[in-house]
């Protein structure tokens, strides 16, 4: 029966969403491939869970009063339905084929690892990790891609993926989401970059919708005061330890000047400068930054003294008044979320797993399964 850890839970949820009625001999003899009525899939549940654990009712009746069917048929909240070897008798080669696309591109193109850790941010903050935040414009729809907050997203991100798909569907056409595939390449890239692996469940399945209006309340914003942040990530799910240890993607990557410019050039009525920044790094901020207004692609480093790399050296700036985003100076400022910035600067082993995890954690954020969704031919367009 393949039971998991996680016992009936997973075997049940697995069964309901019809990824693994076939290894399941016992699970799914009911349960119709539409979407019955709750009362029925009540039913059937009890039946089956009777099944599973050999006709022992109360423990049927515990788990039916704790499952929640609606985040089954809707997206999931917590991965399940997903697994580590989704793609093993239909794409076994998935992670090796997506891994050496990102390894090229990568190499040429090394501002790839960033954007992508990003745009994987991006995409899972908004209706999930259901590569909504690829979807190309149309006359009838602006997606995702045309929120402003989303114009910085770098062509590199997009087109890693791109490319990814396109060697993936040559080798197993029709199988592999877009949003796996997005998933897989932010995780090599984080570990090409130094930073830690973690391990990825598969079998999400692309998002049919991507609307630029979605994007904006989802996604956080360097002006926002702590308390905004902290109950934003708090609507995603992640506790301020998450959400600074997350947070410490800036350690790789660029802002655009216009994200901070007035940290340096208009901050106050009594100063020009943020009395936060250390002065000579504000000093470079202005010069990099003189004439951005008329060049509006000048960027920084989000962590100008280890830029590429994969560290916790980004925590360590943020005491020395080197962090770029007001909102990563809040995280060393703000009283909930010191210890744990303080805690990353000296400990960089802490850092890496707790990032890891978290990632883990965001990477199946409503993710769809089972019916919901589909598998998109090419990542820019719904299959239609
Ligand atoms: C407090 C929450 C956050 C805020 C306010 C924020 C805001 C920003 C802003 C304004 C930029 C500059 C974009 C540009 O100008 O091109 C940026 C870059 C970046 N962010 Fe965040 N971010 C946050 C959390 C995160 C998280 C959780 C991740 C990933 C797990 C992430 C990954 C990145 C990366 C990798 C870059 C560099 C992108 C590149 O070089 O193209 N950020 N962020
Ligand atoms: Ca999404
Ligand atoms: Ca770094």
């Amino acid at each position: 029966m393949g039971h998991g850890t996680r016992g009936w839970d997973k075997d049940i949820s697995n069964a309901i969403i019809g990824l693994k009625v076939r290894q399941c001999p016992y699970t799914l003899f009911g349960i119709p491939s539409g979407f019955p009525p709750l009362d029925a899939a009540r039913d059937v549940l009890s039946a089956s869970l009777g099944v599973l654990h050999g006709g022992n009712p109360l423990l049927a009746h515990f788990a039916t009063s704790k499952l929640p069917y609606f985040n089954i048929y809707f997206g999931n909240f917590d991965g399940r339905g997903l697994s580590s070897n989704y793609y093993a008798k239909s794409c076994p080669n998935v992670a090796t084929i997506v891994g050496s696309v990102v390894t090229d591109k990568q190499i040429r193109s090394p501002t790839t690892a960033a954007g992508t850790l990003r745009l994987f941010f991006h995409d899972c903050l908004v209706s999930g990790c259901d590569a909504s935040v690829l979807i190309s414009s149309t006359p009838f729809n602006r997606a995702e891609r045309d929120a402003d907050i989303n114009l910085s997203l770098p062509g590199d991100a997009f087109d890693v993926v791109v490319r990814a798909k396109t060697a993936v569907e040559l080798q197993c056409p029709g199988v592999v989401s877009c949003a796996d595939i997005l998933a897989l390449a932010a995780r090599d890239l984080v570990v090409m970059a130094g930073g830690p692996f973690y391990q990825l469940q598969l079998g999400r399945r692309d998002g049919v919708h991507s609307s630029v209006s979605s994007v904006e309340p989802n996604i956080p914003k360097p002006t926002m005061p702590m308390t905004q942040l902290i109950n934003l990530f708090a609507s995603k799910g992640f506790s301020v330890q998450e959400m600074v240890a997350l947070t410490g993607a800036h350690t790789i990557g660029f802002s655009h000047c216009k994200e901070f410019a007035y940290r340096v050039f208009n901050y106050s009525k009594s100063t020009s400068v943020d009395p936060t920044l250390n002065p000579r790094f504000a000093d470079a901020l202005k010069r990099a930054c003189a004439n951005y207004e008329t060049n509006p692609t000048t960027s920084v480093f989000n962590d100008v003294m280890t830029p590429s790399k994969f560290d916790n050296v980004y925590y360590q700036n943020l005491g020395r008044g080197l962090g770029v985003l007001a909102s990563d100076r809040g995280m060393i400022q703000d009283a909930r979320t010191r210890g744990y910035a303080e805690m990353y600067a000296t400990n960089q082993s802490a850092f890496f797993e707790a990032f890891g995890r978290a990632m883990e954690k965001l990477s199946v954020r409503e993710v769809k399964v089972g019916g919901v969704g589909e598998i998109r031919r090419r990542c820019d367009a719904f299959n239609g």
